[in-house]
């Protein structure tokens, strides 16, 4: 047995299980270069569709020969939209047809004699750990059987994730479900959140009854996220310590890791692209338009890859956005309009607006554009990478949040850590107009919101570095991997 083979077969093996869509992918893929570069071997498991879309995956393991890229059905038809929401069809099928599959996948690579497994060549060691998504629980089962250690990334924030798994306790208590209730009634018994959470904070499947399919398939991942052995979170100590305590009374192995993207650059270096995760074409055009708008002036929008809008939401945003006066760079995804709802002819009041100080986009390179220096302000969803994003960035956010961990996520922006203003439940074009204005403007409010992001970006700089909180916890993180090897 040659010398590379021996250190190969003495290094960990890691299985990464990502959620089929985009805002998991990301990070998990960000996650795995980080486990790579540090030499353990990854089997990063997507779905045949995600494979596919994956076009950078040659280029990474190119780059990091222990990379290894497997695919396995999701079991939907070829031609199924796979947009989520709903969750129904994806979660039904993933677990009656990929569940089995990855059984049959964990027993062959925790074999000691799987190198020849799978297109790749490089030659991987038995499989030592598998890291699930923390909305994959299905896969805990199969791992149990196997007899293999697992651990879940869980892709929100401290604070969602904290808020969801105290859910069971709020339904106990009596105070979930509501209904009719005034969404400004507060929460108080989410130990470290007491004063901060009204209902229409709480995450978004607590408006729907708690028989809903969604609303059950929320709190099966809470109860069986309790089952595995540790919780990799894409956060920073400095950002939510309160939460990340509680959390910690009880899951009692947490490593906060995050901003992920920026812990890989701290660790790797800075000519990775931040888009080789992308499921989506880059317009890369609108960096261009970037480069002529004056510095801080353009407000970047944009609602992540899931959010879908009604024709009159799209409308009330775009008037609010032409009627704020500002420069504006905006994501409408060709899937964005929810279906159902016809194309209409563009009022000429916003054709004419957007020509003179907009531009529209299908997908740009968000990590980028946030950085640019024209950018003065982020209209999100306030999905957890696109916050955690924002506040690298040290950019101001106007929150618009729509799905599951996003209206906890706002909430937080907003009167938790005072970096931007919470728009929920809101769309119309005055409050828009009025907003946009609040949050680009000059005065008291934005100064103070800029103060607060800035300094939550120097944070999160301190965090990635050699001494900061998530560069150790990745090296202690690597080091329990190395420790669990299975011979
Ligand atoms: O034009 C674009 C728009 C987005 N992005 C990237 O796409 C990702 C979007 O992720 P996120 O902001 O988290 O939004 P979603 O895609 O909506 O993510 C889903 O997954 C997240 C992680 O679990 C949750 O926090 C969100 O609520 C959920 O909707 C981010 O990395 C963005 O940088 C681009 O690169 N280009
Ligand atoms: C479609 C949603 C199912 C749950 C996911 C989620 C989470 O709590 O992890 C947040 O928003 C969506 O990405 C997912």
């Amino acid at each position: 047995m040659s010398a590379e083979m021996e250190e190969s077969e003495s290094a960990a093996h890691v299985l990464l299980l990502p959620f089929p869509a985009q805002g998991h992918i990301t990070p998990m893929l960000s996650f795995a270069q980080l486990l790579c570069h540090a030499g353990i071997h990854v089997t990063f498991l997507s779905t045949e569709h995600n494979h596919r879309l994956l076009t950078q995956r040659r280029a990474l393991s190119a780059r990091f020969p222990t990379l290894h890229f497997e695919s396995i059905p999701d079991g939907l038809p070829p031609d199924h939209p796979r947009t989520i929401p709903p969750l129904d069809d994806i979660v039904s099928s993933l677990r009656s047809v990929t569940k089995p599959l990855l059984r049959d996948l964990l027993i062959t690579l925790t074999k000691k004699d799987n190198e020849s497994y799978g297109a790749t060549t490089t030659p991987r060691p038995p499989l030592s750990c598998v890291i699930i998504d923390g909305i994959m629980c299905f896969a805990i089962d199969m791992a149990e059987e196997v007899g293999i250690p697992v651990f879940a990334l869980r892709t929100v924030s401290a604070c969602s994730f904290w808020c969801y798994s105290c859910i069971p306790d709020l339904i106990q208590q009596g105070q979930l479900p509501f209904q009719d209730q005034d969404m400004d009634h507060p929460i108080r018994d989410i130990p470290g959140m007491e004063a901060l959470l009204r209902l229409r904070d709480l995450p978004s499947f607590c408006r729907m009854p708690i028989d809903h399919p969604s609303f059950k398939f929320f709190m099966e991942q809470i109860e069986a996220i309790t089952r595995v052995s540790a919780i990799i979170l894409n956060t920073f100590d400095d950002l939510e310590p309160v939460i990340l305590s509680q959390i910690a009374t009880r899951f009692p192995k947490i490593y906060t890791l995050g901003p992920f993207h920026a812990l890989l650059k701290s660790r790797v270096g800075d000519d990775l692209s931040s888009s080789v995760s992308s499921l989506r074409h880059e317009d890369r055009r609108c960096m261009a338009w970037l480069d002529s708008q004056q510095s801080g002036s353009v407000i970047f929008v944009s609602f992540g890859s899931l959010a879908k809008l009604s024709r009159v939401q799209l409308l009330e945003f775009w008037h609010g956005l032409i009627n704020s006066g500002k420069p504006f760079l905006w994501v409408v995804r060709s899937d964005m309009l929810s279906s159902g709802q016809e194309e209409h002819a563009t009022p000429v009041e916003l054709e004419d607006g957007t020509k003179e100080r907009g531009y529209i986009a299908e997908w740009v390179p968000q990590e980028e554009v946030l950085a640019h220096k024209a950018v003065g302000g982020f209209w999100t969803h306030s999905g957890w990478n696109s916050t955690i994003e924002g506040i690298w960035a040290g950019v101001p956010m106007l929150c618009w949040p729509q799905l599951a961990d996003q209206q906890v996520n706002s909430r937080w922006v907003g009167e938790g850590w005072k970096i931007g203003l919470d728009m929920k439940d809101t769309c119309d074009r005055s409050t828009v107009e009025k907003m946009v204005r609040a949050l680009m403007e000059e005065g008291d409010q934005r100064e103070q919101i800029f103060k607060s992001v800035d300094n939550f970006a120097k944070l999160a700089r301190h965090a990635v570095s050699e001494d900061g909180s998530s560069y150790k916890n990745l090296e202690k993180l690597i080091e329990d991997l190395n420790e669990k090897i299975v011979m």
